[in-house]
């Protein structure tokens, strides 16, 4: 395999875990970042996130890492430069172009004199790749005084990773998609990621090749295609969450049991039996903002998108059912203790953008609720980035019970299957258990004395549950 010499301008979730791969796949690269503690951090071997398996495989490509907050350090050299910035939502649902157009000027001021491929793995709206393109030649222009002849290609390379897996999914992705004009970039793209797409690196031991693992394939689209796979990806994604909670809804009117249905439709292959788990509904850092994007693109060509909106739709009034699931057992919510067992948006991740569960505390405490709060990872990014939140945060689940009225499990850490329920059960004032993504065993949680209220279970298996008497 030819070293190629890389530099990933960004060092968040998709930066970092990309830079990583790379190094690890054999590549030279070199991460740039504005933020100093970052940067900081790195230059120790720690990530400044938390995600399985990073810190490992930064060990492992030590020898071909380099941190910088110096454009002039990593990009004349690189004989491919990703952008991988934040894209993050203006008020209008439009992604804020702003990093995008900061690190665009960056790289076309240390342009070097090889040919270079500017890669955006950022998720930008339809056009984006033009808009780099006349950004990087502006900025080079400026800066040398003279026209900018053939040293750089634009290409598009969406990423797909989930956080909490982000190793897992750079490592084996289900496809790579790259979106270039020119045929040149095309190529050296395909060099970048020949071990990943032949599968031909070791895997590490913490993150196994998952069997029977081919090729990747590799999808070649024109940019604006590659653009807007990315956006399509996660809105149909999206849907397919909040359809199954719609029907989980009505589940619950009608006496179904919706892990059934989702079973019994998920096995035609046609479906497929992912991402049907319903429960509090999706949030994190990609669906919302780029759902939001999506529309706000369908608008800017007169073009309404329904099912897109409906999906958001379903998704937040999805947050506010839990609240009304709360009201409807403990009548009052005004004056109750409500635990929030998790507040990370999934779980293996400490990530809190647009995490249901702060919007779900929010409104209880609207609502006049005491709220508390656990997370295995995420209690400390919460204290930092919301230090105006009356929450009570717990290190201890069995403290979080001690004295509460109710437990709402929104996040599904592993963890909390082997908590000791009967002693939580003990703890509260009354053992009411809101099982907001189904996760936990109902027979051992009603064993254990609680009453259980999952979601998209019909009043059929609720009647089975004792109802708890008040005090
Ligand atoms: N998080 C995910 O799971 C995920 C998955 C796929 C795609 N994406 C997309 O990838 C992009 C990045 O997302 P993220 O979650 O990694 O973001 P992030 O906020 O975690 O990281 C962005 C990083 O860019 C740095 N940065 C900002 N301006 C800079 C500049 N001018 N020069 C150098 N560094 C700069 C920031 O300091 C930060 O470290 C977004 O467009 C997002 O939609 C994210
Ligand atoms: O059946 C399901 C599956 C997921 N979720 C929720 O959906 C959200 C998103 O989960 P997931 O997609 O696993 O995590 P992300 O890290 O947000 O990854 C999504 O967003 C990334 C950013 O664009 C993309 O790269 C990924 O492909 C895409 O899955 C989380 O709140 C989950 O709890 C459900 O409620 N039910």
């Amino acid at each position: 395999m030819k070293s190629m010499k890389v530099a990933v301008i960004g060092t968040g979730y998709v930066g970092l875990t990309t830079g990583v791969t790379l190094a690890y796949l054999g590549h030279q690269v070199t991460c740039v970042d504005v933020d100093p503690a970052k940067l900081a951090l790195l230059r120790q071997g720690k990530a400044p996130i938390y995600e399985p398996g990073l810190e490992e495989l930064m060990e492992l490509a030590r020898a071909n890492l380099r941190y910088t907050d110096q454009y002039a350090e990593a990009v004349p050299e690189a004989e491919v430069v990703f952008i991988a910035v934040g894209t993050p939502s203006l008020p209008d649902g439009s992604p804020d172009l702003q990093y995008v157009r900061a690190a665009a000027r960056g790289i076309g001021e240390h342009l070097g004199n090889g040919f270079c491929v500017v890669v955006n793995k950022s998720t930008v709206p339809i056009g984006s790749g033009n808009w780099v393109e006349s950004l990087v030649r502006e900025a080079y222009e400026g800066r040398y005084g003279r026209k900018c002849r053939g040293q750089f290609a634009v290409a598009s390379n969406p990423e797909f990773l989930r956080e909490g897996s982000a190793i897992h999914d750079s490592l084996y992705p289900d496809r790579i998609v790259v979106g270039a004009e020119d045929p040149k970039a095309l190529e050296v793209l395909y060099n970048l990621y020949r071990p990943l797409i032949e599968q031909s690196f070791p895997a590490p031991t913490f993150a196994p090749r998952p069997e029977r693992m081919e090729a990747v394939p590799l999808i070649t689209a024109d940019l604006a295609s590659a653009e807007l796979i990315k956006y399509a990806a996660n809105a149909f994604l999206s849907v397919k969450i909040s359809f199954i909670n719609e029907i989980a809804n009505l589940a619950e009117r009608v006496g179904a049991d919706i892990s059934q249905v989702a079973r019994g439709i998920g096995l035609d292959n046609r479906i497929g039996t992912r991402f049907l788990q319903a429960g509090v509904g999706w949030g994190g850092s990609c669906f919302g903002k780029d759902t939001a994007a999506l529309i706000a693109t369908g608008q800017e060509y007169g073009l309404a998108m329904p099912i897109v909106q409906a999906a958001r739709e379903v998704n937040y009034r999805q947050r506010e059912r839990m609240v009304e699931k709360l009201q409807r057992e403990l009548k009052i919510l005004k004056g109750r203790t409500i635990g929030l067992l998790g507040l990370a948006f999934k779980p293996n991740t400490d990530d809190l953008r647009d995490a249901p569960a702060l919007d779900i505390a929010r409104r209880l405490i609207e609502r006049g609720a005491w709220v508390r709060a656990h997370d295995p990872v995420a209690l400390d990014n919460a204290r930092r980035s919301y230090p105006d939140l009356p929450i009570t945060y717990y290190e201890d689940p069995l403290a979080l019970a001690e004295e509460a009225d109710a437990l709402l499990l929104v996040t599904e850490w592993s963890q909390y299957r082997k908590l000791d329920w009967p002693a939580m059960a003990q703890a509260m004032r009354r053992p009411l258990l809101v099982d907001g993504r189904n996760f936990l065993d109902r027979r051992a949680l009603l064993q254990a004395g609680f009453r259980y209220v999952g979601v998209g279970v019909g009043e059929q298996e609720a009647s089975e549950v004792q109802p708890v008497a008040e005090g």
